[in-house]
Parts: structure tokens; sequence; C-alpha cells
């Protein structure tokens, strides 16, 4: 199966950063996200039941990033793989977490991260 449900400039707003300033208020990351999902099962239904539902998976991530507070985007970036593994079933996931400005206006930071079997 190599479909992708993907997600691009997820902005959501969290507590992340190493230094106590970064700490004191929410500032915005982006997510970018391509998700494994059989698009032929929903296809041939048509039935939101049988898709990865990305508004679903959209909404689940902005309640955990929200909630949090982290120090390093890798942390941020794994949290959320792990609810995707494991809440939503996904076998395979690249994920882009952007923190944007944080060396510098206009520079985007962050990491990229590969989890589970990619099956083609
Ligand atoms: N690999 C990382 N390097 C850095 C991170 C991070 O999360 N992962 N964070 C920072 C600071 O929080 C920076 O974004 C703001 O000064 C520095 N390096």
């Amino acid at each position: 199966m190599s479909d992708i449900v993907f997600i691009r400039g997820l902005r959501l707003e969290t507590r992340i950063g190493i230094h106590p300033w970064e700490q004191r208020s929410t500032r915005p990351i982006i997510l970018d996200l391509q998700l494994s999902a059989d698009a032929r099962r929903a296809a041939a239904s048509d039935r939101i039941e049988d898709a990865l539902d990305y508004e679903a998976v959209a909404r689940r991530l902005r309640e955990l990033v929200i909630q949090g507070r982290y120090a390093l985007v890798e942390t941020l970036a794994e949290r959320c793989a792990q609810v995707l593994l494991d809440e939503f079933g996904v076998r395979w996931l690249r994920l882009e977490l952007n923190k944007p400005g944080a060396v510098g206006e206009g520079t985007d930071v962050g990491v990229i991260i590969e989890r589970g079997q990619r099956v083609d």
C-alpha cells in the first residue's frame, strides 16, 4: 500500500524551547504530515469510516500540542508520531515540524522524522 493522506501547513500554538523565556508564552509551530493510508478502500465505500480522517487527525494533534510544554522540537515531534501510530493505526508516517523564526526572522528550523514500516 503506497497511498498517503497528507496535511500541510498545520499551524498550532504551543510552549516550546530550551530557554526559560520560551516557556512563558505560546508560539506557532507548523506541521507537515504524510501518513500511509488505504485510499482504495476509502474510495470503494466512499465512507469516512474507511478513510484516515485528516480532520480528526488535525483535531487530536491540536489538542496534544496546545496542552503540552516541550523543550525540544524532537520531543514534540515524537509525541505527535506516537499518537498517530497508536490512536489512528497509521503504519508509516513522515512528520516535519517547523519552528519558524527560531534562529532569526524568516528562518525555518525543525526536525523531520519517519516512523513505522512503509509497505509498498
Ligand atoms: N536540535 C535542536 N536544537 C535546538 C532546539 C531544539 O528543539 N532542537 N531548540 C533551541 C531553542 O529552543 C531555539 O529554538 C530558540 O533559541 C536551540 N536548538
